[in-house]
């Protein structure tokens, strides 16, 4: 090895040094990438470490003689731009004269029969009640509609008028489009010549126009819970219970709401059969990675979406199929919320239990945020901000029940008998949330003991806590962190109040979450070229202002539909539970776990998940999934099957009306292509979801070039879109310099160091263990913390 071993003795830690750095060996650094490097902390490396690891020498020594790696400055930013906008209608097309008739009379009309079958469909809905025709409680589709279901808080009963007025909305729509048969390439610019104003539906979807912001809202320092007042013109953008933009045209049938077909007008192939024909389980582990890439690809995904179902009115699921998995009657579904999946008679697996029929209900619409006619757009229900929205929630009634209302803590689970070392969990959820959940405990058969009464599922900001036990114990380190910084906060500033406290924690919070994500984590899944081409790389020192108050940074249809689902692809179906000597203990089979988190309740279990993530290698993204999640999604203790998340998201893509995966099929390998082409008639049916995982990667990333494309413009929006993102300059919410500079030493190693009773971990947890990403003790240089003590506010004279 070329690399030194220069030894500075430690620096005394005792006074704050505004700009301190640790002296750093400049010496003994080979090139990398043609480069001059020098010796740093290794997370200080993460954005180039596929070159630090293919060059040799580049394993080198901190000033206190703990690892570090050689890697040049950060790379070059360029000017990255956003997507255009798609033209939703495209000024070439003359409508035809009948078209040009459209008026206010006809749309009032057509709304009179909209509110009509509405009032049909909720009287639909009711009579189903009555006759049985529901969801049985323990179900896996019971436990999926948990992925959907927000409560029976104030924020249900938002969405849900949301839902119902936007549904009538839509169904005015489609009303209009079948009267004056207009061709569905003229839709847009026939409908959007027309504001709801203009119409009886005037008093419908004006939340959004009624919204407000104050002086002292708009000149906070912190962000409001539900992500409003961010973009001062457009004081909703990004705002929880918005929809979701399009970066592409939709693809409805109808123009508005009706799924997509193929291009032959036939039905698409059943997502099912898709799923059996090019998806198969196959272990495919990647060499670089740790599931740890996955598990936080699943923290932003519950951060900045949650796209609820369509409900019935007492906020219970539809029921799509049979209980015993048979279509329902064409009446029974005739309100239309359903897209249940058919499974095909000789379906290899599901053929064993009899089913044909697999549940699936529509989401939820939100009102079009221009408040003009057109197609359906999908409701989302977090805030779009990285804005940790999975610890804080999305509306202040869930914020406010997640606090102690005391030194600006975050509730916590109190056990009785809580050992010495043992560290706080989150707060149950209560008992009675749905009847139909099934227990949070596991069965006998499975832990070997009779469930135990203290063991409850979690409550958290986002509803999906529970949903693996490696995503409950990532919400944990993160709620844990949230009162470390505030036990910290109020040592160094005793005057501060609990409410100064909790939003001075939770804006720290959020800063570490985004310095993680554009540090390490992008980088890995988008790779750096992308990073660099779109002005993405955080920046080493000072601040940014890439702040652009015409972005919109809400999510995008394509990014919640398809692309942000590879993460599937990387799940591993058995998570290991590894000791701190790193041997496996045993091993967990998802299938038994889904929203049972039972396994956190044993001291030590938590630490065993958390080096298992850092640990076990992640799966590479390709049409292999496991099995956990194509056969046994949500499966009911015992029944032996459950769902296919591969049929959900084709499904979800369709309604969605995600485009096609048209243009790339010279990306696949013939053999793909030889199968696609027994299962979709034309090539130009592929579904993007489908198209995308299939793709190779490009070199450097993790994924192939369209989610690629989708996941970078979308992160890149997220960040100019931000008024309140971490590193910029002179915004009401803006840190101060030796702020920004402390912020930046964050890793997530850091948080797993600092919050559970992990004392060794490579510092780059989403990386393998490596002679550039070795084994270090937690109190080492090699995992720099983030010192307090600017935020100590100077005494007045
Ligand atoms: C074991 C781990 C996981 C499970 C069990 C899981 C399960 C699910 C389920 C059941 C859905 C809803 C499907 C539908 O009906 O449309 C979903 C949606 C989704 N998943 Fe996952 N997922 C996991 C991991 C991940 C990861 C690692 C990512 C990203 C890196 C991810 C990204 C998404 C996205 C973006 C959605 C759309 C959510 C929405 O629209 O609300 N998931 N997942
Ligand atoms: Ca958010």
């Amino acid at each position: 090895m070329l690399a030194s071993f220069l030894i500075v003795a430690a620096n005394s830690h005792s006074h704050y040094q505004p700009g301190y750095k640790h002296k750093e060996n400049v010496c003994y650094c080979p090139k990398v990438g043609g480069l001059e490097s020098r010796c740093r902390p290794i997370r200080d490396c993460s954005v180039w470490h596929d070159l630090v690891q293919a060059t040799p020498g580049t394993a080198c020594k901190l000033s206190d003689g703990y690892p570090g790696s050689c890697c040049p400055d950060l790379p070059y930013n360029y000017n990255g731009s956003s997507l255009k906008e798609p033209t939703v209608c495209d000024s070439s097309v003359e409508l035809e004269s009948h078209v040009e008739c459209l008026d206010v009379f006809s749309l009032n009309a057509a709304a009179d029969a909209g509110e009509f079958q509405n009032r049909v469909n909720l009287q639909l809905e009711k009579s189903l009640s009555e006759n049985d025709i529901g969801v049985r409680a323990f179900s896996a589709r019971s436990t999926h509609s948990r992925f959907f279901s927000l409560g029976t808080g104030q924020q249900a009963i938002d969405v849900r008028k949301i839902n119902n007025e936007a549904d009538i909305a839509t169904i005015t729509a489609t009303q209009i489009v079948q009267r004056f048969k207009i061709d569905r390439k003229q839709v847009a610019c026939a409908l959007s010549r027309f504001k709801y104003d203009d119409t009886k539906l005037s008093t419908k979807c004006n939340t959004l126009s009624d919204s407000k912001c104050d002086e002292s809202q708009l000149n906070s320092p912190f962000r409001t819970i539900d992500g409003s007042c961010n973009n001062v013109d457009n004081i909703i953008w990004g705002r929880s219970n918005t929809q979701y933009q399009r970066v592409l045209n939709s693809d409805y049938n109808d123009g508005i709401w009706e799924p997509r077909k193929a291009k032959n007008g036939e039905k698409l192939p059943s997502p099912r059969l898709v799923s059996i024909s090019v998806v198969h389980d196959l272990d495919r582990p990647s060499e670089k990675a740790t599931i740890w890439l996955m598990q936080y690809g699943q923290v932003l995904d519950h951060d900045v979406l949650l796209t609820p179902e369509f409900t019935r009115e007492d906020q219970t699921p539809f029921a799509c199929c049979t209980d015993d998995g048979k279509p329902l009657s064409e009446e029974s579904l005739s309100h239309g919320k359903c897209l249940p999946i058919d499974i095909p008679e000789d379906d290899p697996f599901y053929s064993k239990f009899n089913r044909t029929c697999m549940q699936f209900a529509r989401a939820a619409l939100a009102c079009r945020s221009n408040a003009v006619f057109g197609q359906a757009e999908q409701l989302n229900a977090n805030t779009h901000y990285l804005d940790l929205s999975l610890v804080y929630g999305s509306d202040d009634k869930t914020a406010g029940e997640l606090r102690t209302n005391e030194n600006g803590k975050l509730n916590v689970t109190s056990r009785r008998d809580k050992g010495p070392n043992e560290l706080d969990l989150l707060p149950p959820l209560p008992d009675n949330t749905s009847p139909l959940n099934a227990p949070c405990t596991l069965t006998k058969e499975v832990s070997g003991i009779d469930p135990p009464e203290e063991v409850k599922c979690f409550k958290a900001g986002d509803v999906r806590p529970d949903v693996t036990p490696t995503m409950a114990v990532t919400q944990t380190i993160f709620l844990r962190e949230h009162n470390r910084l505030a036990e910290e906060l109020a040592k160094l500033n005793p005057s501060w109040n609990d409410e100064r406290l909790y939003q001075e924690a939770r804006r720290i919070l959020i800063a570490q979450a985004q310095h993680i994500t554009y540090n390490e984590w992008l980088p890995i899944v988008i790779g750096r070229s992308k990073m660099q081409e779109l002005g993405l790389v955080p920046l080493q020192q000072g601040f940014s202002n890439d702040y652009d108050k015409n972005l919109n940074p809400s999510i995008s249809n394509e990014f919640v539909g398809a692309a942000f689902r590879f993460g599937h692809s990387m799940v591993n179906g058995n998570p290991h539970l590894v000791n701190h000597q790193r041997v496996k203990e045993r091993e967990i089979l998802l299938r038994h776990h889904f929203f049972k988190p039972q396994e956190l309740y044993t001291p030590g279990n938590l630490e065993k998940f958390l080096i298992g993530l850092s640990t076990q290698p992640s799966q590479k993204v390709d049409a292999y999934f496991t099995e956990e999640l194509t056969n046994h999604l949500f499966e009911e203790q015992g029944k032996g099957f459950g769902l296919d998340l591969v049929s959900l998201n084709i499904q979800r893509g369709r309604d969605n009306a995600a485009k096609d995966f048209d243009d790339l099929v010279d990306v696949f390998h013939p053999d793909l292509i030889k199968r696609l082409k027994e299962v979709y008639s034309s090539v130009d049916d592929i579904d993007l979801f489908i198209g995308g995982v299939n793709e190779g990667r490009v070199k450097g990333a993790f994924v192939g070039p369209v989610f690629q494309c989708l996941i970078a413009h979308q992160f890149l929006n997220l960040k100019r879109g931000d008024r309140y993102f971490h590193d910029l300059e002179g915004k009401p919410g803006s840190f101060s310099k030796d702020q920004l500079n402390e912020i930046r030493k964050t890793s997530m190693a850091r948080l797993i160091c600092d919050n559970s009773n992990v004392h060794v971990v490579q510092p780059i947890v989403f990386k393998t263990v490596s002679d550039v990403n070795p084994l270090v003790r937690c109190e080492s240089y090699s995992i720099p913390r983030l010192d307090l003590r600017p935020w100590q506010e100077k005494k007045k004279d």
